[in-house]
């Protein structure tokens, strides 16, 4: 510990408490300093396993960036009408007299707000997703960011006028040498355990297949995402820790997240992004359409082939490709996408995939690209509003946070949100993963229900089985 760099943190609390009292109100402090010594992000996330436990957020990219926080300095949460501006106004106001302390040029570190938002707020909520709110994002007390090879740590805290500076910053100094700590060796506690895999209402969900088509064959819609659950359970409780390094070394080129609310977890690895930001810069993807993996290099690439000229899936990829492309017409400028789907290829499924650059026309945030992007026909349908009614009618069961926005955004309003799918709900030793695909006019019901037993195999793996 740096003795100098402790005492810096004690003085930003210090003006922060000076601010809250002239503007009577409560003021967000951060304060970031890159770290000499390294802690991986995936062990203080485990070092925060007692203290932060129901507070920990850990998103990686899967290129050269990941966030891990622990604890909530501040929380928003936004009723059902609005809700993605409603948590951005909040956001803002917070900002507007916020001090911010530290190296304020890097990406996603200072004050970070962390966190995701339902897939459909206007479905009933039932006990599976108790522990979590239709929408919350919450700025971390701690943040660990490690972007390429370097690492910051942000400290961030609400402060009014009366709180007691010395106490807060002795604690979370308390905290912070807790979660930089040197972590024990992991790898000895991995549990070797059967899994018990139950596939939930699969005839049921046969059934709900076939009534789509029908109604898309009498024209009510073009195309709608159907999800299912699969339960899986072992004697001892799931570790978050262990899924996640599971996930990390095993499919490290897909975003991978785990957030934990309560005694629950909802983790995974998937490979769609909804939106980056950078700047005015603007990246997403359409992703839809998909196949198995070969099991050798030559039946990979047939299957590959056989995918990018299969007239289902490319109708069903291009259904997205229009939708994308018209929200990113509308918010941007010099949108670029190639002009034919290329293969994306991630364990165990091959998916068409046209990626979409474009700059933001001035004043467009984030969350206005989330707002108008969510849920894009990968995920919902099209039209969106009636396939999602359709999804919200028929699904038997509440997706949750499952198929939603999951990501930051930073101070600057930089930021990144994937598309949460390839994942599961974890609760003590419960399991319930969550696998969809696109439906249109010509799915066959048992065809789909293949290529979701498909889409489960990299999570049943990282919960420890199959390999
Ligand atoms: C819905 C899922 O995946 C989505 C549906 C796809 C499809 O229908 O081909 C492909 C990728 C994702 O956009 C899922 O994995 O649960």
């Amino acid at each position: 510990m740096i003795i100098e760099k402790q005492l810096e943190w004690l003085d930003c609390l210090k003006e922060g408490c000076q601010k809250a009292q002239k503007l009577s109100k409560q003021i967000l402090v951060s304060f970031t300093k890159r770290l000499q010594e390294t802690v991986t992000p995936l062990d203080f996330f485990e070092n925060g396993r007692h203290t932060f436990r129901g507070s920990r957020m850990y998103w990686s990219d899967g290129q050269d960036m990941v966030l891990a926080g622990a604890g909530a300095a501040a929380t928003y949460a936004a009723g059902i009408d609005n809700r993605t501006l409603a948590v951005e106004t909040a956001w803002k106001e917070t900002l507007e007299d916020a001090l911010i302390f530290g190296d304020k040029q890097v990406r996603g570190t200072g004050p970070v707000l962390m966190g995701g938002f339902s897939f459909d707020p206007w479905r009933e909520k039932t006990s599976l997703w108790n522990n979590f709110r239709q929408n919350e994002c919450i700025v971390p007390q701690f943040l660990l960011t490690k972007k390429q090879n370097n690492y910051y740590l942000t400290f961030s805290a609400l402060v009014n006028e009366q709180t007691d500076i010395d106490r807060l910053y002795r604690q979370m100094i308390e905290k912070y040498n807790e979660l930089t700590s040197k972590c024990q060796e992991r790898s000895d506690a991995h549990i070797e355990e059967s899994l018990n895999i139950t596939e939930n209402e699969k005839e049921r969900w046969l059934d709900i297949v076939e009534k789509a088509v029908t109604d898309i064959k009498r024209q009510a819609m073009e195309k709608v995402v159907l999800s299912r659950t699969l339960t899986v359970t072992r004697e001892t409780p799931f570790d978050t820790t262990e899924v996640l390094e599971r996930l990390q070394e095993k499919q490290s080129h897909s975003f991978i997240f785990a957030v934990e609310r309560g005694d629950s977890a909802f983790i995974g690895a998937t490979p769609e992004r909804l939106i980056k930001k950078s700047g005015n810069q603007i990246k997403t993807m359409c992703l839809a359409g998909s196949i198995a993996r070969g099991k050798t290099m030559e039946e990979d690439k047939k299957l590959g082939e056989a995918l990018l000229n299969d007239e289902k899936n490319l109708a069903e990829h291009q259904t997205v490709v229009n939708m994308i492309s018209d929200v990113m017409e509308r918010l941007c400028r010099s949108v670029y996408k190639p002009p034919a789907p290329a293969l994306y290829k991630v364990k165990d499924v091959q998916h068409l995939y046209t990626p979409i650059s474009a700059e933001a026309n001035d004043d467009i945030t984030l969350f206005a690209f989330v707002d108008k992007l969510h849920p894009t026909p990968a995920l919902g349908g099209e039209p969106k509003e009636k396939a999602v009614k359709w999804i919200r009618e028929n699904e038997t069961y509440e997706r949750g946070w499952y198929g939603s926005p999951l990501g930051w955004v930073d101070s600057r309003g930089d930021g990144e949100f994937s598309v949460a799918i390839r994942s599961a709900l974890v609760k003590g030793n419960t399991a319930t993963l969550f696998v969809g695909c696109g439906i249109v006019a010509d799915s066959d019901p048992l065809s789909e229900l293949n290529e979701t037993k498909m889409k489960a195999r990299p999570m049943i793996t990282a919960l420890g089985g199959f390999e």
